[in-house]
């Protein structure tokens, strides 16, 4: 794949050399000196990539994604804390008739903890002594809080609890990224982690979505999709 990168920082720089390993090519860099251009000029840019991969900052997502629809580049939307303009971004997608796959988490670990903490909502849930809380702690660097993985597991656990459920966001040092779903009780705690050790998880998902969106000519995805047909064929397959 000829890869168009936007964002070169943490994850940008990760998925680069991640892709060059697997015999994919970077053809186009943009970023923060990309910041004062247009849709139509970064869409000029891209142009001659298979596929474009977003790790940058949450308002510049909508311009990108207008870029690579208008330059038909499909891509791989990784940024986080632009949730509430989602209904954007499929409107963009749909009149331009762009691909894209996005996830706040592209981490496998991540993605299969989302299902199992939505079991654990729907088995507790009809116990009403029991209240659920987040935690998630990450690196100084990042900018938005709480974290795309953490407001990701409140909408899960959001059917089951209406009231409000806190979530509790630590920045400090390097940490890539730990998230904790709590149910608590009068007698009890159930406490349910995940933690990333590096961030070569969610690179390595980047790519898997890379490698999966190059072949779409249209649609909107959210990566978790992804993650369900690959349960559905090794399911098939054991
Ligand atoms: N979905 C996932 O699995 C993950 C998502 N993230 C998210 O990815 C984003 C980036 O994270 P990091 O790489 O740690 O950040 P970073 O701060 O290390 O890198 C951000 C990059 O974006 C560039 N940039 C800034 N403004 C831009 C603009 N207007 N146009 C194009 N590029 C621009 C900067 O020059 C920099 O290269 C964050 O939103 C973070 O939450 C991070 C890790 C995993
Ligand atoms: O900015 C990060 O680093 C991370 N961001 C994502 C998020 O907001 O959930 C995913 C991961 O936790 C790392």
């Amino acid at each position: 794949m000829k890869i168009g990168l936007i964002g070169y920082g943490r994850m940008g720089r990760l998925v680069e050399a991640r892709a060059q390993a697997r015999g994919h090519q970077t053809v186009v860099i943009a970023t923060s000196r990309d910041a004062e251009r247009t849709a139509e000029e970064l869409a000029g840019r891209l142009q001659g990539c298979s596929v474009a991969v977003d790790f940058s900052v949450a308002h510049a997502v909508l311009r990108n994604i207008e870029a690579c629809a208008r330059a038909r580049v499909p891509l791989v939307e990784g940024t986080t804390g632009w949730n509430e303009r989602l209904p954007q971004a499929q409107a963009i997608l749909d009149e331009r008739g762009g691909a894209m796959v996005y996830g706040a988490n592209f981490s496998i670990g991540a993605n299969l903890f989302y299902r199992i903490v939505a079991h654990a909502a729907k088995l507790i849930a009809p116990f009403s002594d029991y209240a659920p809380f987040i935690e998630e702690a990450h690196h100084a660097g990042k900018r938005d809080a709480p974290s795309g993985t953490a407001l990701k597991l409140r909408a899960l656990l959001a059917p089951h609890w209406p009231a409000e459920i806190s979530i509790a966001a630590t920045r400090a040092g390097h940490i890539p990224g730990t998230h904790r779903v709590g149910f608590d009780s009068t007698d009890d705690q159930i406490l349910l982690q995940h933690e990333a050790r590096t961030r070569e998880g969610f690179a390595a998902g980047a790519l898997l979505a890379a490698e999966w969106i190059v072949t779409k000519q249209g649609g909107c995805y959210e990566f978790s999709e992804l993650i369900d047909r690959i349960i559905e064929e090794r399911g098939k397959r054991s």
